[in-house]
């Protein structure tokens, strides 16, 4: 192999490769890549993680997989067929999520770098505050579409992952999903919760039904509704009805009467809360007798059904909806009693189903329909993975390894991938400056602290820890002490602080102004939290964690490589996660896509790309910001919290065709905006020497 012919390397590096030992954590897309170029390069002894077994979707891009491995662990056939280029490394695979006990600051510091190709953020997280403990070299790199970026992450050095706020998730008021959709997004978030409603896990903030409670239809409602005996005015500003699932196993899920449910009744329903349609178009209820295909089903499968590019007709869509409902009642009479479908694009009769329905709604209410192509696309928040983009990228990954090998840290600055050359004919972007740390980087800085608003008396010290410290700061066992008092809040050790649980923040006397030690033993990672407590009115999240301009921007003073950099001119370098502001000059080709995919600036060059119709944004935000969308919350009609729709699963970043589907175009939109100053020159494409 390479490092093992003299004269391929210089002799330096050559030396670095005999004598390291690397692990890659997550042995998909790019993780394939980067096992098959370590090996080749003649890399002696690598570890790999990852706790996934092999799907037929992931044959047409991780191509150390074959169809005879479907179902198997990732990491140990990518070990084994990695093996076959060159049988003398030793590679040890671990089928394991990295999140792991056994995977420790110890297991960490064994290595000479980490290589990153993960594809979720909690997973990203913790690698980096490993590799921070463990100080050592971590190389990040993740792709989109035709997007992909390389970075490293050096203690003291660099950024680390979460120097800079990650942009919150896409999420929508529950009434814009059930009573004013206006997108096709919207749609297909309603429609997948119908499905949960009908056949997977039923959670309270994914009602479909019509939503009395929403601010703006309110007093309507309340006062003018002349349907109750049928519909029930409640209290709550939901419409009283049974479980939509034991109302429909009750109507044996007949297709025509679910769809005059969903689609005509409570259509009517939102027609009569009038105060809704003043500003708007109302919607058209439609009735099942008017759509009905007549078409012979005897001749199998109708064809449109896998014409997946085509919109279906509404007369097509009411087939699918009855052929899926038919479908997916079996699937769901075949399991235990209590268990539920889980929805998954890959699921043929899920995804037509959510189609169908999806496009019965935006029918109903004028809104553009679309494909299946396009609604797997958005439902399963796929960005389409191309091989290619994850090969250059696996490239790039382990040619900053030589490099971080060689100890030319300073050479080793990001590298953006484009769709399209910019002015310089460049494809590949490297930054012009490593990007310093962030002095108030709640992770790497020397005395980690955040500010927290939180509305200290609704908040729960269970929903503290999960959704606060769990789920947003990414802790994994924290214990919690108030500062002032040394009371214990919450305890790692099982049991020990359970009697808390169920208390207001403020009960234990977390109010305005107190600060909160939090430690995780595991992850060693210390974090003070300043509580700022607020009212959480209706709109208002629960929480937020302040990560303001001013607190993430680096004092100038930090900043010595930046500075010095400066001396050539204004940085042409797009560090906006630290500034927040989009500037565009010369070399402006990067720009951040806020949102899922916090790994990737995409290239514009006189325009921000958008990938996909979800909304990536290009406008990077100052503030994280999470609502809590606890069950528990009392929710009046007067007063409610906004309930959120995530319509980013964290776990999918970039995502794969059905191998069955047609290769499309990816989807990728362009939003002109104003064009650049050109000035700058450039540096060259990465040198490894
Ligand atoms: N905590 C974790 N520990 C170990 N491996 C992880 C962890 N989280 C994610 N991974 C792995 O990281 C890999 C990321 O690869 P990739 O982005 O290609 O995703 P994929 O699951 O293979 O494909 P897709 O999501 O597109 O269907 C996956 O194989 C996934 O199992
Ligand atoms: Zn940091």
């Amino acid at each position: 192999m390479a490092a093992s012919i003299n004269g391929v390397f210089p002799t330096t590096l050559q030396e670095k490769i005999k004598n390291s030992k690397l692990l890659v954590v997550g042995a998909g897309g790019i993780g394939c890549e980067i096992l098959k170029n370590l090996v080749l390069s003649g890399f002696p002894d690598i570890e790999i993680i990852d706790l996934d077994t092999i799907d037929l979707s992931n044959l047409n891009r991780q191509f150390l997989f074959h169809r005879e491995h479907v179902g198997k662990s990732k990491a140990r056939v990518a070990r084994e067929s990695a093996l076959q280029f060159n049988p003398d490394v030793k590679i040890k695979a671990y089928h394991d999520s990295i999140i792991g006990t056994d995977y420790g600051v110890n297991f960490f510091k064994k290595f000479n770098v980490v290589l990153n190709a993960l594809d979720n953020r909690a997973a990203r997280n913790h690698v980096n505050r490993m590799c921070l403990n463990a100080d050592v070299p971590l190389i990040e790199s993740g792709t989109a579409g035709y997007n992909g970026q390389v970075e490293l992450i050096k203690k003291g050095l660099t950024q680390c992952y979460e120097c800079t706020p990650k942009a919150t998730q896409k999420s929508f008021p529950g009434c814009t999903i059930r009573n004013t959709p206006s997108e096709p997004i919207h749609c297909i978030v309603w429609a997948k919760h119908l499905f949960n409603q009908l056949f997977g896990e039923t959670l309270d903030d994914e009602d479909i039904s019509p939503d009395l409670a929403d601010p703006e239809a309110q007093e309507e409602s309340l006062n003018s509704h002349n349907d109750e005996e049928d519909l029930k005015l409640p209290q709550s500003g939901n419409v009283v009805r049974v479980n939509t699932r034991q109302w429909a196993k009750d109507n044996n899920y007949d297709a025509g009467i679910l769809f005059n449910k969903f689609f005509n009744d409570d259509i009517k329903y939102l027609l009569s809360m009038s105060n809704l349609w003043k500003t708007r178009k109302p919607p058209r209820p439609i009735q099942w007798n008017n759509v009905l295909l007549t078409q012979d089903k005897a001749n199998g499968e109708p064809q449109f059904k896998r014409q997946y590019h085509k919109i279906w007709s509404l007369a097509e869509c009411a087939a699918v909806f009855e052929d899926c409902l038919k479908n997916l009642r079996m699937n769901v009479e075949k399991l235990n009693e209590g268990d539920f479908l889980v929805w998954d694009k890959d699921d043929q009769p899920a995804m037509d189903f959510v189609t169908a329905c999806a496009n019965v709604r935006a029918y109903i209410f004028e809104i553009a329909r679309k494909s299946r192509f396009e609604v797997k696309s958005m439902a399963g928040n796929i960005i389409p993975a191309i091989a290619t983009t994850n090969a250059i990228t696996a490239g790039i990954v382990v040619l900053q390894t030589f490099k971080v090998l060689l100890n030319d840290l300073d050479k080793s600055k990001s590298v953006y991938m484009r769709l399209r050359q910019n002015s310089r004919q460049q494809l590949l972007v490297p930054e012009k400056f490593l990007s310093v740390p962030n002095p108030n980087c709640y992770v790497c800085a020397a005395e980690p602290a955040i500010h927290l608003r939180i509305d200290t008396k609704r908040m729960r010290i269970k929903e503290f820890r999960d959704e606060v410290l769990k789920k947003t700061l990414n802790m994994i066992n924290p214990d919690v002490i108030i500062d002032s008092k040394g009371v214990v809040v919450i305890s790692s050790e099982e049991d020990e602080t359970e009697c808390n649980e169920e208390k207001f923040m403020n009960e234990m006397d977390i109010v305005d102004g107190v600060i909160l030690k939090c430690d995780d033993f595991f992850q060693n990672y210390e974090l003070s939290i300043i509580i700022v407590h607020i009212d959480s009115e209706r709109e208002c999240p629960l929480f937020e964690v302040m990560a303001t301009k001013d607190q993430l921007k680096p004092k100038e003073e930090n900043v010595p490589n930046k500075r010095e950099n400066m001396a050539d001119g204004p940085s042409t370098s797009k560090k906006i996660r630290l500034n927040q502001t989009i500037e565009f000059s010369d070399d402006d080709d990067l720009c951040i896509i806020e949102e899922e995919n916090e790994c990737v600036k995409a290239e514009t060059e006189d325009a921000c790309v958008q990938i996909s119709e979800t909304e990536m944004v290009t406008k990077a935000t100052n503030t994280m910001r999470i609502t809590s969308s606890s069950p528990d919350k009392p929710i009046s009609a007067v007063k409610r919290k906004i309930k959120v729709v995530d319509i980013i699963d964290d776990d999918v970043v970039t995502e794969i065709l059905d191998s069955d589907e047609e290769v499309g175009p990816t989807k990728v939109k362009r939003t002109r905006i104003s064009k650049p100053q050109s000035n700058h020159g450039s540096e060259d494409i990465i040198n490894i020497d």
